[in-house]
């Protein structure tokens, strides 16, 4: 057995590429920063602040910018002797109504020891509770509350904290609630009054372009990166990847880290595009893995149908020539097939998942259909496909067919 033995030529400070890390300066986000600080002057005033909303796709600094600008914030308060601000910062993703995020508060904001359990007291009561730990806190209170959407229909808590004062259930303390989303639908399902106050602010963060996560991984690259580590156009290249997929910095620099582990592990002195291209399809496979993952048996043999045919260069192809070749993959399975209808579902769903493409065809008086295709290269869909599904004889039959039609 080798011996683990310390690398260090590709990354400086490979951490400064990772979900924890904390930026210390912020790129390309200019025009939504001076947005964000109109937002918060009330808090710098002395006055109740501003509830605000922000929404945007995953990965465009949403989290990133709040917990730079509520830093300063804290930070040039400190100048002010009449103002005495607290930040609060709650991931809503695990909590999955209003009665449980007012628990979380309630705990985060006790001493240990003193925490409440999280079921058995009626909503009011740790509403009530909530209050009480606000009102011993005093001052201005900022509630940050990422993933808000998780918080799902159950959301009278967005509706009382705002008016917790106009309702007398806060007599000193001023709160300001920050909702963090990126669920666009979630904004337009909430209750028309908590719309009114919640919503008070909104910022809506657009993805990032290619130009703009360049620098962001360009100053990110400065930290994580050993000199001369990377070569000429390897940045570019992230960015543009990331920037035609979803336009998510999170993204970039997912591919730029997993490209340096991949030279550092190929024993690479400097960062290749070829590293980049490994990396991207082992994300790819992730990806897809996690969404098969998700899926029903049903589910990955309609997946392995549309592979099968893409196999053989048949694609776009119809739901029912899939359906046919999702039968036939039933059959040798020993698995009782699903009726069409089903299937189509399936199909749906895998579109939903970003892992299929679909396309609205007409053809006049019989109605239109449907035709579907991988979104994925071929390689991460059959590689994904063979972790979760045991049929190895069928998978390395539609690998030599692939490889006969040069499919890749
Ligand atoms: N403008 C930026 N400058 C520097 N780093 C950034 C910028 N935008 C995003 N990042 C980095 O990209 C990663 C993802 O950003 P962040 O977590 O803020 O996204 P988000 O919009 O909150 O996404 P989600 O909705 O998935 O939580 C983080 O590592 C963050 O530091």
């Amino acid at each position: 057995m080798r011996r683990f033995e310390r690398k260090q030529n590709i990354f400086r400070n490979k951490d400064a590429l990772g979900e924890s890390y904390q930026p210390d300066q912020i790129e390309e986000r200019d025009e939504e920063i001076e947005e964000y600080m109109d937002a918060l002057q009330p808090v710098v005033d002395g006055w109740e602040p501003n509830n605000i909303f922000l929404y945007g796709n995953t990965g465009v600094g949403k989290t990133a910018v709040t917990d730079y600008l509520l830093d300063r914030l804290q930070d040039d308060v400190a100048d002010y002797d009449d103002v005495d601000l607290s930040v609060i910062s709650v991931n809503c993703k695990t909590l999955n109504s209003s009665y449980q995020v007012a628990v979380e508060l309630v705990n985060k904001l006790r001493p240990a020891g003193g925490e409440i359990s999280s079921t058995g007291y009626p909503q009011q009561t740790v509403f009530k509770k909530l209050y009480g730990e606000l009102e011993a806190i005093g001052g201005t209170i900022l509630i940050v509350l990422d993933e808000v959407d998780s918080i799902g229909d159950r959301d009278e808590l967005l509706y009382e904290l705002p008016r917790a004062r106009a309702n007398n259930n806060l007599d000193s303390t001023k709160v300001g609630v920050i909702g963090i989303s990126n669920d666009f639908k979630f904004r337009d399902q909430l209750d028309p009054r908590v719309q009114d106050t919640l919503c008070e602010r909104e910022l809506q963060f657009p993805p990032y372009d290619a130009p703009e996560l360049e620098n962001i991984l360009e100053s990110r690259a400065e930290i994580a990166i050993a000199e001369g580590a990377v070569e000429q156009g390897v940045l570019n290249f992230c960015a543009a990847l990331a920037a035609r997929d979803s336009g998510s910095a999170r993204q970039a620099l997912d591919l730029l880290r997993l490209a340096g582990e991949i030279a550092e592990n190929r024993e690479a002195d400097l960062i290749e595009r070829d590293h980049v291209e490994a990396a991207r399809s082992r994300l790819e496979q992730e990806r897809v893995e996690e969404g098969m993952r998700e899926l029903t048996t049903h589910g990955r043999l309609a997946l392995l149908a549309v592979i099968s045919k893409a196999a053989k260069d048949e694609t776009p192809s119809r739901t029912r020539e899939i359906y046919e070749e999702y039968t036939a993959l039933c059959d040798s399975s020993g698995t009782d097939s699903l009726a069409q209808r089903s299937v189509h579902n399936h199909l749906s769903d895998l579109r939903m998942l970003g892992i299929l493409s679909a396309y609205e065809n007409r053809s006049g008086s019989r109605g239109n259909y449907y035709s579907y295709e991988l979104d994925v290269p071929f390689t991460s869909a059959i590689e994904a496909m063979s972790d979760v599904l045991r049929l190895e004889s069928e998978i390395e039959t539609i690998r030599e067919i692939a490889s006969m039609n040069n499919v890749a």
